[in-house]
């Protein structure tokens, strides 16, 4: 356990039941993971992957062009922007939203039928996607993993090394938004390490964990 994360590790918002996820009547079994850029979405989405297989992982369709040793179909399908809107014309996106000059979208069919499977599922959106989930799936629990602090945010963005100056300025404006939302989230959980994040997520979409019980605010 890191120490950052024990002050203000799991914070419920509108608090909405503690029964498991796994199970076949579960509220919870999607689970919308958002967060500002650079706090951790994909590090710690990552590390949940390798802790639970069983989970669905949903893969996006972006405009934005791969970062390199980004594989098309593996953490995003890249398409253009002519593919992008056919999509929404043909109803296939969940929901879609536009981030810092580009459009990502969840693939409705993979989802859903991992949800029918009955298989816990996973999307890494922002938020205004997040928010047109809420209101498609009032179901679906909204987790917001939050840094540790502004400075750790910013050092983690750039010290990836993957954005321009511009790019590292919207995501910077749109980060303020994100975090100016966080009350709207079930969850907010404190990104302060990566794996202890991870395992606190699992617990949350397994159902079966302390955090949600000692936590559990009506
Ligand atoms: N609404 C929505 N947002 C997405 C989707 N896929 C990724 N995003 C979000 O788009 C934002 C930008 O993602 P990306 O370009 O990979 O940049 P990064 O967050 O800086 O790594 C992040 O907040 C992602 O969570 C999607 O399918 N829908
Ligand atoms: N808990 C953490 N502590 C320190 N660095 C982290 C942590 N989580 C992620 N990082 C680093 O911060 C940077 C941004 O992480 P990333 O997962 O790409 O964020 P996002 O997907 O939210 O944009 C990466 O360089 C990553 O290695």
């Amino acid at each position: 356990m890191s120490g950052v994360g024990q002050d203000n590790p799991v914070t419920r918002g509108a608090d909405r039941g503690s029964e498991p996820v796994a199970g076949e009547n579960s509220r919870h079994r999607l689970t919308v993971v958002s967060g500002p850029s650079g706090v951790g979405k994909s590090s710690v989405v990552g590390q949940l992957r390798e802790l639970a297989p069983e989970i669905y992982f949903s893969v996006s369709v972006t405009t934005r062009k791969p970062r390199p040793g980004e594989v098309d179909g593996g953490h995003y399908h890249f398409v253009d922007r002519a593919r992008f809107d056919a999509m929404i014309a043909e109803g296939s996106l969940l929901e879609h939203a536009e981030f810092a000059g580009n459009c990502y979208g969840t693939p409705r069919e993979p989802v859903e039928k991992a949800l029918a499977d009955g298989r816990p599922a996973v999307l890494e959106i922002e938020l205004q996607g997040a928010r047109q989930v809420r209101r498609a799936m009032p179901e679906a629990r909204l987790v917001m993993l939050m840094p540790p602090s502004w400075e750790e945010l910013v050092g983690r963005l750039t010290g990836r090394g993957t954005e321009s100056e511009s790019s590292v300025r919207a995501r910077l404006a749109e980060a303020e938004r994100e975090l100016a939302a966080a009350g709207e989230f079930d969850v907010r959980l404190v990104n302060a390490d990566v794996r202890e994040a991870a395992e606190r997520l699992l617990n949350l979409i397994t159902g079966d964990n302390i955090l949600e019980d000692s936590e559990h605010h009506e």
